[in-house]
């Protein structure tokens, strides 16, 4: 069983086309699927401690692995039955079913067990789940002990994580060969419980990751406040925003962090305040400008925006600055962290998953789109993305969106490019909300960005 972060994430084509390959190289799909239905016994085994399981088992390949399986379970001395909602289709699935030498139950009517693997379908479900189906399903999983999805809970939709059914999550997904969009988008991410890889010896490669802790570099002795990065934070109407921008900016690793234009009286004495002109932009030491958090959407705010960007400094846009912004590509490096409402308005005409849409939006703004949620997507222009699936639910908290553009504005002063200042903030904002504890405010997020950062070094 293999953590998830840092991991490829393949569609269902991408998948289907990475096991063909396999195949062409002399690997038949039998003996795949042997392999993946031996791991999930063996996964099985370990975590049950003997408790009888229930293998549901569906039509296709993820019902062929269910048969293999309990089989395996079984000659290992395990307590194994299966129930199935219908035939095997496939051969691979038939020729598992045949070397099955229990019963097989129908599903529906099927008694709980306190253990049950869910291999009714995977990423071949291409319609929603009818109540014959969903029913038992649901009744079993909330019956069990223990639930355990093979490769994808049986009812979310593989490429784009939404729902086909109305079913309870499983507590573990064994995950085959590769991660999917469904195992970190939501809502399908959330019914997918812990998440585990089996390496079933498919090679799998891809520009799409889940996100992994950065590994950041600490000061040298050489270094100094501008070689770390001079953050220039842009106020406005609303200074307090800018103001958490400041401190998170300041706690996220930045050198030196100016706040430009109106500050609150309760700032850090070590953010420093200044009036805000283009000349103060126009200093070269400045690695990064964060504009849009409480900036406003007046004309004061246009042209504010406007010469942040004649600054030609690398910048990251947010919040007020997003609904002021035009079409046009941008021409400087430049991060966009958009949250669902912000993205419709600015890219509502793309179609697809998360994942393509935050992907679509970044070719067409010509920078790295945050595309902010429980399933945060960083995408790049050249078609790179990564997923943030596990942040905690608490930063669903005013003012946490102000934190993290001021620490991705950190990391992009100090030195990185515009998709790794976006990944590392990203992950860092997490990693010091989850040392936050529950229902924290964004002012004391900050505090723990610190210890976040350190614990990436
Ligand atoms: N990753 C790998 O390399 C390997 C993965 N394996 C496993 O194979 C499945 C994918 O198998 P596949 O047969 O392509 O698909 P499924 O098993 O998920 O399901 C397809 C069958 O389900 C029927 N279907 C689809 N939607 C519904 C629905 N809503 N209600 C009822 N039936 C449905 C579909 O019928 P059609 O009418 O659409 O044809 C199929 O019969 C993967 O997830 C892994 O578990 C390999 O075992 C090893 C290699
Ligand atoms: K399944």
């Amino acid at each position: 069983m293999i953590r998830i972060d840092g991991q490829p994430i393949l569609d269902a084509a991408q998948m289907r086309a990475a096991e063909a390959q396999t195949i062409a190289a002399g690997t038949g799909a039998e003996a795949l699927m042997a392999r993946a239905g031996e791991q999930v016994a063996e996964q099985v085994r370990r975590l049950t401690a003997g408790a009888e399981v229930l293998v549901l088992c569906g039509p296709g390949n993820n019902g062929g692995d269910g048969y293999v399986a309990a089989a395996a379970l079984r000659r290992a001395g395990h307590a194994a039955r299966i129930a199935a909602c219908a035939s095997p289709t496939t051969a691979a699935a038939s020729a598992a079913r045949a070397a099955w030498m229990g019963p097989v139950e129908e599903l529906g009517n099927a008694a709980p067990a306190p253990i049950v693997v869910d291999a009714l379908f995977g990423i071949g479900l291409n319609r929603p789940l009818g109540a014959e189906i969903c029913e038992p399903l649901r009744h079993l999983i909330g019956n069990a002990r223990l639930s355990i999805a093979v490769d994808v809970p049986s009812g979310v939709s593989t490429d784009d994580g939404s729902s086909f059914a109305e079913v309870p999550a499983v507590d573990l997904t064994l995950a085959l060969a590769a991660v999917k969009p469904a195992h970190v988008l939501q809502p399908s991410a959330a019914r997918c419980g812990d998440i585990r890889l089996l390496d079933i010896g498919v090679e799998v490669s891809g520009p799409v990751r889940v996100a992994s802790a950065p590994q950041l570099r600490p000061p040298s002795a050489r270094d100094h406040k501008y070689s770390r990065g001079l953050v220039a934070v842009v106020a406005g109407r609303m200074p307090g925003a800018a103001a958490l921008a400041a401190t998170g900016a300041g706690r996220g690793g930045a050198g030196y962090v100016r706040l430009l234009g109106s500050a609150t009286d309760r700032l850090p004495h070590a953010i420093v305040r200044q009036r805000f002109s283009a000349e103060a932009l126009a200093d070269e030491r400045v690695g990064a400008v964060v504009i849009g958090p409480g900036l406003g959407r007046d004309d004061k705010a246009r042209e504010r925006l406007d010469l942040a960007r004649a600054s030609e400094r690398p910048m990251v846009i947010d919040g007020d600055a997003l609904h002021l912004l035009g079409e046009a590509p941008a021409r400087v490096p430049t991060i966009l962290t958009p949250h669902a409402g912000e993205f419709a308005r600015l890219f509502g005409d793309l179609n697809g998953s998360k994942i393509e849409r935050a992907i679509a939006a970044a070719r067409r703004a010509n920078a790295v789109v945050v595309f902010k949620g429980a399933d945060t997507v960083i995408a790049a222009p050249d078609g790179r993305a990564i997923v943030h699936a596990h942040a905690p639910a608490w930063l669903a908290t005013a003012g946490t969106g102000d934190v993290l553009a001021g620490v991705i504005g950190a990391q992009l002063a100090g030195g990185a490019d515009v998709f790794t200042a976006a990944a590392n903030g990203v992950w860092l904002h997490a990693e010091a909300a989850r040392r936050a504890g529950p229902a924290f405010i964004a002012d004391d997020l900050a505090a723990h960005l610190p210890a976040a950062l350190g614990a990436c070094l």
